[in-house]
């Protein structure tokens, strides 16, 4: 039997709410493969919004929160927590194209492999088709996709993080646009009277990208940023690779505004990597008396040349998509207040018992009793943590009251300074400055990090995340480093200053070096006077840093000498950096562009070392 006989297809050919032929013609081929009990066309309206929860709510997938305005709690199968990066595929048409970085299957193979996988696989389920698109619906270039998933929970989490539903269906419509097509099935059909588990996923999981057709297949998982197809599938993997094509930057970053006590304000983005501080930069609440700060984004930023040289950065996404535990009214006080305002998915929090969702670091005071996110009584002697590490809040970006007035602007914001920066118990300063768009891009292709509970896998292990992108990048490596170097090279290009920053250096009794959190004004303080060079740096052999006395600790207790512990150079941990940087770049091959290896001979030289 194939679909034109039974009861989606009719659906799908009497009432798609669409006529764009490339659209219905994949619709019908994925229904034809997967099999779904019916088709639904996602709306984004409340009435959908109320159907979807209340479903999901009776299946055992949410739990309607009392204390927070329609908001829900969702807690995954406890191998579905953090992205698969083992199990991520870059399937360009020449294996070298996906470079070193990446895990590669020919595409043929690929979609052979994974058809198989969707065959039937949303069998007892409801496909539901989500229009969407990335960036601002009025751009210059609109950036579209349509999901189909078997996941409402998706649907739902979709809906916060990207602009979804009928007014972009409408306008890929008129348009005849093209889009992203973006496949996902949890990979659990449902048999005849099966009755469904809460959380209904696979032990086989793929997340496959097809570079040069643009288009991501995603199996097995439905988690976060395996699932949420908008988000690093196509605003970072696939979007990379079109921005390598078309001259403009798509990255893992935050964006934010930074206005000083004379009400000059500034833009910056800063790369950090997953779980390593951009939400909580971007929503930073300065300490300093008379600076304010506004987020425009807290995990990606696509960057296009403007036509006055400068590079002007927009936040693809709608929501935010933020690590919980850790996240609290002490560190992070705008993200507390925007879930508060309501629209919330969390998953893999706590719950407390009053109906609530709590989490590490989210009060001074724990609960006494909650019920932990694998479902277990918890109380504060429990051995494990109450929150999965990775546990997340998923909320609507406007929720937040300091979201900027320009967050919205098609055309984005006028970036005047990149940070890159990594979580290193050593070695890496508290903030350096480049000396220039290729030391920066240096400095960026280096960047180095300890693993954390964002992705599956060790925790705590310095690798390195070149601009924070290692998992993301689309194409090779070597090639992405030599764009970067290429944006550089534009004629007329007004390009952003870049810094290099580690909230998380630490002393020799383990402890952070910088109190971080709000306190990082102060090195945001610092940056901007560098734009405009109001305040003093000293050189350093890998850049400058503040002199004495030019970062503003009034009102921290924090000595100087401090200071010049958190800032110092050490030229034997540099020594070994520069061994490691040298295998990092050996691994990279033949592509890694021969001006980095001279950086790297700059560095050395001014290190005073040989070899
Ligand atoms: N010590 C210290 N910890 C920080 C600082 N900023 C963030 N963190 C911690 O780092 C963890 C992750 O921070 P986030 O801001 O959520 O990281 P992210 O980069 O947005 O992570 P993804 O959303 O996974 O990309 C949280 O546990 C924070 O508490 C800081 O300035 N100092
Ligand atoms: O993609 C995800 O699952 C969550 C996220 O933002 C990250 O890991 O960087
Ligand atoms: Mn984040």
């Amino acid at each position: 039997m194939t679909l034109l006989d039974h009861g989606p297809a009719e659906d799908l050919l009497n009432n798609a709410p669409t006529d764009h032929a490339k659209l219905l013609s994949w619709v019908t081929e994925v229904a034809e493969l997967t099999t779904p009990d019916s088709i639904h066309w996602v709306t984004g309206d409340d009435n959908e919004r109320t159907q979807l929860t209340d479903e999901l709510v009776n299946a055992g997938t949410l739990v309607r929160l009392t204390k927070k305005r329609d908001s829900f709690y969702a807690a995954s199968d406890p191998d579905d927590v953090a992205r698969v990066e083992n199990r991520t595929y870059i399937c360009s048409v020449d294996e070298k194209d996906a470079g070193p970085t990446n895990n590669w299957m020919a595409p043929a193979k690929m979609k052979a492999t994974m058809s198989e996988l969707f065959r039937g696989s949303m069998t007892g389920r409801t496909m539901y088709v989500i229009p969407f698109v990335m960036g601002h619906i009025d751009a210059a270039q609109p950036m579209f996709g349509v999901e189909i998933t078997d996941s409402p929970y998706v649907v739902l989490s979709m809906l916060v993080m990207a602009r979804s539903g009928t007014s972009v269906l409408k306008a890929i419509t008129a348009t005849g646009a093209d889009f992203v097509e973006c496949l996902h099935s949890v990979g659990a059909p449902l048999q005849d009277g099966e009755t469904d588990v809460a959380w209904p996923c696979n032990t086989t999981k793929y997340i496959s990208h097809f570079p040069e057709e643009r288009s991501i297949w995603s199996f097995g998982s439905g988690y976060g940023g395996n699932a949420l197809l908008g988000k690093k599938c196509y605003s970072l993997r696939i979007a990379s690779a079109i921005a390598r094509d078309e001259g403009w930057l798509a990255e893992h970053m935050l964006i934010l505004k930074l206005t000083n006590p004379a009400g000059e304000s500034k833009f910056i983005a800063a790369a950090f990597p997953s779980a390593c501080g951009k939400t909580n930069l971007a929503m930073i609440e300065p300490t300093i008396p008379g600076w304010k700060a506004e987020m425009l984004g807290d995990d990606i930023a696509w960057m296009r040349f403007g036509p006055d040289g400068q590079l002007y950065a927009v936040n693809p996404e709608f929501g935010l998509f933020g690590v919980a535990p850790g996240t609290g009214w002490s560190t992070n006080p705008n993200a507390m207040r925007a879930i508060e305002v309501g629209g919330n998915v969390f998953t893999n929090v706590a719950l407390t018992d009053d109906g609530d969702v709590w989490w590490e670091g989210m009060t001074d005071e724990t609960p006494s009793h909650l019920t932990d996110w694998k479902g277990n009584d918890w109380t504060p002697e429990s051995e494990t943590p109450a929150a999965h590490p990775n546990s997340r809040f998923c909320t609507p970006i406007e929720n937040a009251p300091i979201v900027a007035p320009e967050w919205n602007n098609p055309n984005g914001v006028p970036i005047s300074a990149i940070l890159f920066g990594g979580r290193r118990k050593t070695t890496m300063p508290l903030v350096t400055e480049t000396l220039g768009w290729a030391h920066g891009v240096f400095m960026g292709a280096t960047l180095s990090s300890e693993t954390t509970a964002a992705a599956t896998g060790q925790v705590g292990v310095v690798r390195r995340d070149p601009m924070a992108m290692l998992p993301f990048i689309g194409y090779d490596a070597g090639n992405y480093f030599q764009h970067w170097l290429d944006v550089g090279q534009r004629d007329g290009a007004k390009l952003p200053k870049i810094f290099y920053v580690n909230w998380f250096r630490r002393d020799e009794n383990n402890k952070f070096l910088w109190p971080g959190f709000g306190e990082n004004s102060r090195v945001l303080k610092w940056i901007v006077e560098r734009l405009d060079n109001a305040t003093d740096a000293v050189e350093t052999p890998i850049g400058l840093v503040p002199a004495d006395g030019a970062l503003d600790i009034d009102g921290l207790d924090m000595s100087e000498e401090q200071v010049r512990k958190a800032v110092a150079v050490d030229v034997e941990e540099w020594n070994a950096e520069l061994d490691d940087i040298a295998n990092w770049f050996d691994y990279i091959g033949d592509t890694l562009p021969q001006e980095l290896w001279e950086q790297r001979d700059q560095l050395r030289n001014r290190l005073g070392l040989t070899g």
